[in-house]
């Protein structure tokens, strides 16, 4: 039995990047030629913001490291209690899907961010995930150079929060989730596996990327609110 475990850092990475971005923008009267968009204002490393900023972004990625770990520790704690004994864990996967990190790509030193992508060097190991209601994937990396050594990090919506509620109805929902115990609450209604695309598709296309250790399916999904 696999566990999975979605959670970021809560926001404050959010506050941080927020914070910065002013930052960047009070730069752009300082920076030559005209940016094409206020949006697109950067920090550059002989500027101790951008050094500042790194060394929040890593916290932030700590904290919400962290927080799964705590996190995993009270599921694991209750699925013991569930089945009357304590729960043994064989392996362990820390896939973080929204970071930076330093790596060498392409014979260069770079910063690479990958946000909604996962790291997939040859011989890492990974999770993607497809829906509350679809396979989900353990995988391997097969460090693809042309793909930055990354892979996707989930099916990824097919339809907008405002689409899928506007779609879909609660009872869509119901019978898409039959078999799997889950919240069954309008809340989730934007969350109904066909707002996402096909996980099986997504994982075929990534072929070059990642090779697949299992195919996982749902008994329980637990969602936040
Ligand atoms: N196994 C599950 N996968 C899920 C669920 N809800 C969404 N997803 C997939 O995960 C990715 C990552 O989420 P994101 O919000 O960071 O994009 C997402 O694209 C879906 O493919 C779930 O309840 N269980
Ligand atoms: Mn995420």
């Amino acid at each position: 039995m696999w566990v999975f475990l979605h959670s970021g850092s809560r926001g404050v990475g959010n506050r941080i990047a927020r914070h910065f971005i002013d930052k960047a923008k009070q730069r752009i009267p300082a920076r030559p030629g005209a940016l094409p968009h206020r949006d697109l204002a950067y920090l550059t490393d002989d500027d101790a913001a951008f050094h500042d900023y790194l060394a929040h972004l890593h916290w932030a990625q700590e904290f919400a490291r962290l927080n799964r770990e705590v996190m995993k520790d009270r599921v694991i704690d209750q699925l013991g209690r569930f089945m009357g004994e304590d729960a043994e864990r064989v392996e362990e996967v820390n896939a973080h899907h929204n970071y930076t990190a330093r790596e060498e790509h392409l014979g260069r030193q770079v910063l690479i961010s990958r946000k909604g992508a996962i790291d997939a060097h040859a011989g890492v190991p990974g999770l993607i995930p497809g829906s509350m209601g679809t396979a989900s994937y353990v995988v391997t990396g097969k460090g693809n150079a042309m793909a930055l050594h990354s892979a996707p990090h989930g099916a990824g919506r097919a339809y907008s929060r405002t689409r899928a509620r506007k779609t879909f109805t609660q009872d869509d929902l119901r019978a898409r989730m039959r078999g799997i115990e889950y919240r069954d609450l309008p809340d989730f209604v934007d969350e109904i596996p066909d707002a996402y695309k096909d996980i099986d598709v997504v994982m075929a296309d990534a072929a070059d990327l990642v090779s697949v250790r299992h195919v996982l399916h749902q008994i329980v999904n637990v969602k936040g609110q």
